[in-house]
């Protein structure tokens, strides 16, 4: 396969896709407007902040995969991509202990003030008296939005730094996430209105989507405690920016920002920023994710998913649909010869039922199968038996899904 590497990766990356057979092409100083035109010829593209618009999908000829080397998928046209049968995968989780620890950094370094005070030592200044006012972290209240692979990290930071934990409670959290909330104590609280002014930081880890963009707006700012931190290192559309420059002048807010909404989509560039520039603000350079440990894991997932792609099977698609769709499973053992799904679907073709997707498994052995079909339409009992009749058929059953 040809694979197009549009932001640098780690170097053993290409050696592996290499030792593999794959033709690897790095780029990284490709520019998001470039993309389309240079992407012909290639089956899968890799990028990490690069911006995948709607072009390159139009463009591209044998494209089949775009991975995301990192965690969120907004900088990528995914509903583009899907129309033109092209799957999107991100590597979720790989970076969230180095989004975490900055996290965490910033916190620190907002309540120290230490980068201020480093910026007087460097220039020749002892001011003990001036840096000697913070507030400190222990047994201050800490409200983390969006409870996923970093939000839980900085969950369990927090805590360690005997900070108390508040989240939103959300619907249909696994056990293991429920369980992982209790033992690092977090409360969770209804609203918004409950959490926001009982924290003393309130930090984001959600991703950018039509539900979370502008969420810290004038209102989310005026819930907010005078002097409370806010930190974010999800997404800088998250933030009205003009709200936070106002509550951080009225309300003695400070903040911690790795993410901005304007910042530049190339590694280095002339940039400035009203809201990077504050006094009552600590900036990084959206490198939540760049430390070596997650570079790493990032660049073991990227061939992980290329691995799992020429097996017909990638993981972490998440422009697919969820894994059951339609209004009935069918389940279908039977035995593996030639023509049997061919009646299946022919049957279900002749009653009107839309095969949204199936799957069909050999077991070990090789003399039978079975196959899962979504299909939409209504499943009778009468179809069942029908189905079930066929001498190479040993076993039907069907299963409601449920549309919520
Ligand atoms: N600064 C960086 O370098 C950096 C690195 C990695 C990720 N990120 C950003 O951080 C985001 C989170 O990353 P992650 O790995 O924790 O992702 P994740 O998918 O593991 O977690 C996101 C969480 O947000 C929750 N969520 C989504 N929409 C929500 C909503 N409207 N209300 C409440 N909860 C909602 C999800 O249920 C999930 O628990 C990414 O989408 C990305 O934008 C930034
Ligand atoms: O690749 C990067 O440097 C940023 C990645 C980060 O924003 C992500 O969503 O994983």
């Amino acid at each position: 396969m040809r694979v197009l590497f549009a932001d640098s990766v780690g170097k053993s990356t290409v050696t592996d896709l290499e030792a593999r057979g794959h033709t690897c092409v790095v780029e990284p100083t490709l520019q998001a407007g470039d993309l389309a035109a240079r992407v012909a010829g290639f089956d899968v593209l890799v990028v990490r902040s690069t911006k995948v618009g709607a072009e390159v999908f139009e463009g591209a000829d044998r494209l089949a995969l775009v991975i995301r080397a990192g965690a969120g998928t907004n900088t990528i046209d995914t509903a583009t991509a899907a129309a033109r049968g092209v799957l999107v995968a991100n590597l979720p989780g790989r970076n969230a202990i180095a989004v975490a620890e900055l996290t965490l950094g910033l916190l620190l370094a907002v309540d120290r003030r230490i980068v201020d005070g480093t910026v007087d030592l460097r220039a020749g200044r002892w001011d003990k008296k001036s840096y000697s006012a913070a507030q400190g972290l222990y047994g201050a209240t800490i409200g983390v939005l969006g409870l996923g692979s970093i939000g839980l990290e900085v969950a369990q930071r927090a805590a360690a730094f005997g900070m108390h934990v508040m989240a939103l409670s959300k619907p249909g959290r696994s056990a293991r996430t429920t369980a992982r909330l209790e033992e690092l104590r977090v409360r969770t609280v209804e609203t918004l209105e409950d959490l926001l002014p009982a924290c003393d930081v309130v930090t984001l880890h959600l991703p950018s989507s039509p539900d979370t963009v502008g969420l810290v707006d004038k209102d989310f700012l005026s819930l907010m405690k005078p002097g409370a931190v806010l930190l974010n290192t999800s997404r800088g559309e998250l933030v009205d920016e003009d709200a936070l420059l106002e509550a951080l002048d009225e309300k003695d807010l400070r903040a911690g920002l790795d993410v901005y909404a304007d910042e530049p989509g190339s590694g280095q560039a002339e940039w400035t920023s009203r809201l990077a520039q504050h006094p009552r603000v600590v900036g990084t350079h959206h490198i939540g994710a760049s430390t070596q440990q997650a570079q790493d894991a990032i660049a073991d997932g990227v061939v992980e998913i290329v691995d799992a792609f020429v097996r017909g099977e990638p993981p972490h698609c998440v422009n697919l649909t969820p894994s059951r769709i339609g209004s009935s499973t069918l389940t279908v053992r039977h035995l593996d010869r030639v023509g049997v799904l061919a009646r299946v679907l022919d049957l279900l073709s002749r009653k009107g039922l839309n095969v949204e997707q199936m799957q069909n498994r050999v077991f070990r052995g090789g003399d039978a199968a079975v196959a899962t079909i979504d299909v939409d339409g209504v499943v009778t009992d009468d179809l069942v038996a029908e189905l079930g009749a066929s001498s190479d058929v040993l076993g039907v059953s069907s299963t409601t899904i449920d549309s919520a």
